[in-house]
């Protein structure tokens, strides 16, 4: 089978501290982009270097880099029996020794991230009984409980309807307000368009990449998407309508 090549010459920094969404068409190349800046293509060519906080990425010590960078995939295979708790306590495992058993500060921050993301009380449920949106709280929870200054999301949004959108929102802003950094890949634009930056993806190429207030970011979204979108503002906040 043939190589091909999906991603062409990135250069990007994605600030500290800020919230940055992911856009652009369907095989623009958003999840690959994601998985190479959480190092996930192992068996991939990736020609040139990611940077984690000034350092190559593959430098980072494995336990070390897991601590910094939290990770949400597209549909995730997990194992389905583990109940909720188990389920976001993996995502402390960058912090615990090995074979140790979970410490107060790894209980606490299962307790915490279930509870934001209202999952809690269905926290001894296999995973494999929850509904499509309950499931994606519980692995939003699980990235969470990492507490890294770091969260790498792609498609968080699928299956969460939009009370608990709005609630995803809400907890991002205060990771952001915390001194974190949120990088999301969503389809959802109106949602994107609440971040503090856009980094707008076409054809395996950034196309643009600016604050999400910038008319240029609006329009080089409807470039990007042919122009079957328009960017209002309504009640104050960016929202993508479609152009039937
Ligand atoms: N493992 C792979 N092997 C070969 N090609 C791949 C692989 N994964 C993705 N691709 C191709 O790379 C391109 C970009 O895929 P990617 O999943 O990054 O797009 P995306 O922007 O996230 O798309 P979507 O919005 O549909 O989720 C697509 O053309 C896809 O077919």
């Amino acid at each position: 089978m043939q190589n091909s090549l999906i991603l062409h010459g990135i250069d990007l920094q994605l600030p500290a501290g800020r919230w940055t969404s992911v856009v652009g068409p369907n095989g623009a190349g958003k999840s690959t982009l994601l998985k190479v800046l959480a190092g996930l293509l192992r068996h991939a060519r990736v020609e040139g270097e990611v940077q984690l906080l000034g350092r190559p990425l593959h430098a980072w010590p494995a336990r070390a880099r897991a601590r910094q960078l939290a990770w949400l995939g597209q549909n995730e295979s997990v194992a389905d029996d583990l109940p909720a708790y188990d389920v976001a306590m993996l995502g402390r495992l960058p912090h615990r020794a090995w074979m140790a058993p979970p410490s107060a500060a790894d209980h606490v921050a299962v307790r915490e991230a279930l509870v934001t993301t209202q999952a809690w009380d269905w926290r001894a449920r296999p995973l494999s009984q929850l509904s499509g949106g309950e499931r994606q709280r519980v692995l939003l929870a699980r990235a969470l409980a990492v507490q890294a200054p770091i969260t790498l999301m792609d498609e968080p949004l699928a299956n969460l309807d939009p009370p608990h959108q709005a609630d995803w929102v809400r907890t991002v802003r205060a990771l952001v307000a915390g001194g974190r950094t949120v990088v999301s890949v969503l389809h959802e634009i109106s949602i994107a368009l609440q971040a503090d930056d856009l980094l707008i993806m076409a054809g395996g190429c950034v196309a643009h990449h600016g604050a999400c207030a910038d008319p240029a970011t609006h329009a080089a979204l409807e470039r990007v998407f042919d122009r079957r979108i328009r960017v209002r503002q309504i009640d104050g906040v960016w929202m993508a309508l479609p152009c039937v």
